[in-house]
């Protein structure tokens, strides 16, 4: 995939985690990935590269929803609608590791050269 950042390696160790937050630039940071060149974050994956004994899910508060990570999945969401617009649903967070250590991966995918596997739509509810 050309357009997509390299992959990130994270370990979080025991008590750490992360703030809720969007992982798509937000409208007002329009600086926001200018050097890539390759548009907003369309797209995150995220795969789970241990099991984890306690904690350390990644959560949605918009919608209640939580991945429990388990070594060798992999979680998919579509950051931006097809009108470009930033999904407010995926904002996610992930809760303290409470036993061992959880390790995760991810790569965050940008709009340019999606244009035939999702083209764009006029509303945020187009066909895709
Ligand atoms: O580790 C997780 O559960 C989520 C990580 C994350 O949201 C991120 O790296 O942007
Ligand atoms: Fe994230």
């Amino acid at each position: 995939m050309s357009t997509a950042e390299v992959l990130q390696f994270v370990n979080y160790g025991i008590g750490w985690h992360y703030e809720p937050h969007f992982d798509y630039a937000r409208k007002e940071t329009t600086e926001a990935f200018k050097e890539l060149g390759w548009g907003n974050r369309i797209a995150t994956c995220l795969f789970y590269m241990s099991d984890v004994e306690a904690g350390s899910a990644t959560v949605f508060p918009p919608t209640g929803a939580a991945v429990w990570p388990r070594k060798g999945s992999a979680a998919f969401c579509y950051n931006l609608y097809p009108n470009d617009k930033g999904n407010e649903f995926t904002r996610h967070a992930t809760f303290p590791v409470i036993f061992l250590s959880k390790w995760v991966s991810n790569t965050w995918i940008h709009e340019h050269r999606r244009e035939f596997h999702r083209p764009c739509g006029l509303t945020f509810d187009a066909e895709m």
